[in-house]
């Protein structure tokens, strides 16, 4: 192998660790073993895999599963590691961008990624780095990112910077946009049908999995690194699903009791009809409707491993679709986790943030006053109404609830908050403006949420 591909793969190997894997040198010694024994040119893959990504016309996520598809024969400790170095140039694009000096490739974005923000030194590229690239980064190391505009320093597009700045203001906003730089931790959500977190969680730390109890819910568990889970024979079995905590949360908001009518509107792969259905028992009927049928088909073997037999997945054709006419004021509670413009999953979905536009968000503050005109009809007198986001941005959380509270003059606002500490889960912070859960990033450790939980008369 090249000598200094080599010796960037253990320069990089050793940022990466000490970055993300401190404290743990069992964990850094394996993997780094693991690397240096399978490496391949994974700064190459790195290169191919952005030369797909950054025009941004599919999800980031989509296109590394299918370029691994494409590349079997990569170990999961190189997935591993050039999923973390194209997701880093997807956080901080932007800066990167500058750091480029005009030109702007994969092969530079990964260069300054390394360069200027891992700061790895001359010697540490070794050969690796032409005679060019050695004085443009000579020059990109000597820029200084406080000379750049807010927005620029902290990779986020300039409209986006300035929604949050009005939301927020600028320390609150750097805290924020800080942590969404960072990639976000792995949560489990145990299935109380099928198992106790106490238990599980001396089950996965018998197996090396390095896991604790999640600060909120009483069914997650937060992981200190990211194992494969998907033949962990806990997984197979049903007792845990991968889910972020504050979506956890949701389901408590929702707070379903057994034997009732339960809808979860937008139902996708079914995340949360998985909790809603174990809350419940098994007992009782739960809808899970949704338009897509793919993300529907996702949700099958997800309930086949749970143990759940209540939950009936439909697909609509939209809001509008005749069979919810005949389900109307039949649902004691009613989820509608809206399609949203996700900003509050930017830790994992880095690409978002420069996928989507001004416009599109205005397109979805549309849609989802639709969609909750239309899932509030099923909700019967003294039901619950539950309207969720994983998006930051008051558009598309607290004005769509203002105006349809406005229009639904038989509905009212409850506070989630005293929802979930009737249910012993502490929510510390300020989230409580309007009764609403907002769970940020900075400061609650979870991704970004936004509920409103709303009874009918
Ligand atoms: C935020 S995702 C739901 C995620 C899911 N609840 C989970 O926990 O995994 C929003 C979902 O809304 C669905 N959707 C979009 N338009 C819809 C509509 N008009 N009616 C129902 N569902 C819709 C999308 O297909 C998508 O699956």
């Amino acid at each position: 192998m090249d000598h200094a591909i080599q010796r960037v793969l253990n320069a990089l190997t050793h940022a990466y660790f000490i970055r993300g894997r401190a404290g743990d040198r069992r964990t850094v010694q394996n993997r780094q073993e693991k690397i240096m024994r399978l490496v391949p040119p994974l700064l190459q893959h790195a290169e191919a895999l952005l030369v797909e990504i950054l025009p941004c016309r599919l999800p980031a996520d989509s296109v590394v599963s299918r370029y691994f598809r494409r590349h079997e024969r990569l170990g999961q400790a190189d997935r591993g590691f050039i999923a973390e170095a194209v997701y880093a140039v997807l956080r901080r694009r932007r800066s990167l961008e500058a750091y480029c000096l005009g030109e702007i490739s994969p092969r530079r974005l990964l260069l300054a990624w390394l360069g200027c923000v891992q700061k790895l030194n001359r010697r540490e590229f070794g050969d690796v780095l032409n005679a060019a690239e050695n004085q443009w980064l000579a020059q990109a190391k000597a820029l200084r990112l406080e000379d750049f505009p807010p927005a620029l320093q902290l990779d986020l597009p300039d409209w986006l910077y300035a929604r949050l700045l009005v939301q927020l203001g600028a320390e609150d906003t750097e805290h924020l946009a800080l942590q969404l730089n960072q990639a976000a931790p792995l949560d489990l959500r145990v299935n109380p049908l099928k198992a106790e977190r106490d238990a599980l969680l001396a089950r996965l730390r018998a197996d090396g999995i390095r896991a604790v109890p999640g600060d909120y819910s009483p069914l997650a568990m937060r992981l200190a690194d990211k194992p494969a889970l998907a033949r962990h024979p806990a997984f197979l079995d049903g007792s845990f699903e991968v889910q972020d905590e504050g979506s956890q949360l949701l389901g408590y908001l929702v707070q379903p009791r057994r034997g009732e009518m339960v809808a979860d509107f937008c139902a996708g792969a079914g995340g949360k009809t998985l909790l809603l259905g174990a809350l419940m028992r098994s007992q009782g009927r739960l809808y899970a409707f949704d338009i897509a049928e793919k993300r529907l088909a996702k949700l099958k073997p997800r309930l086949a491993r749970s143990g759940l037999s209540n939950v009936h997945p439909v697909r609509i054709e939209s809001e509008h679709d005749a069979r919810l006419k005949r389900l109307a004021g039949k649902f004691d509670r009613v989820l509608v986790d809206a399609p949203c413009s996700g900003l509050g999953t930017l830790r994992r979905n880095p690409d978002l943030k420069w996928r989507q536009h001004e416009s599109d968000v205005a397109e979805l503050a549309v849609k989802q006053a639709s969609i909750l005109a239309a899932a509030a009809k099923l909700v019967c007198p003294g039901g619950r109404l539950v309207y969720a986001t994983c998006s930051l941005l008051s558009e598309e959380n607290e004005a769509v609830v203002e105006a349809f509270l406005v229009a639904h003059p038989e509905f009212s606002r409850l506070s989630a908050s005293e929802i979930l500490r009737s249910q012993s889960i502490p929510i510390r912070g300020d989230d409580e403006k309007g009764g609403d859960l907002r769970l940020w990033p900075h400061r609650h450790g979870t991704d970004g949420f936004f509920a409103a939980v709303m009874a009918r008369q």
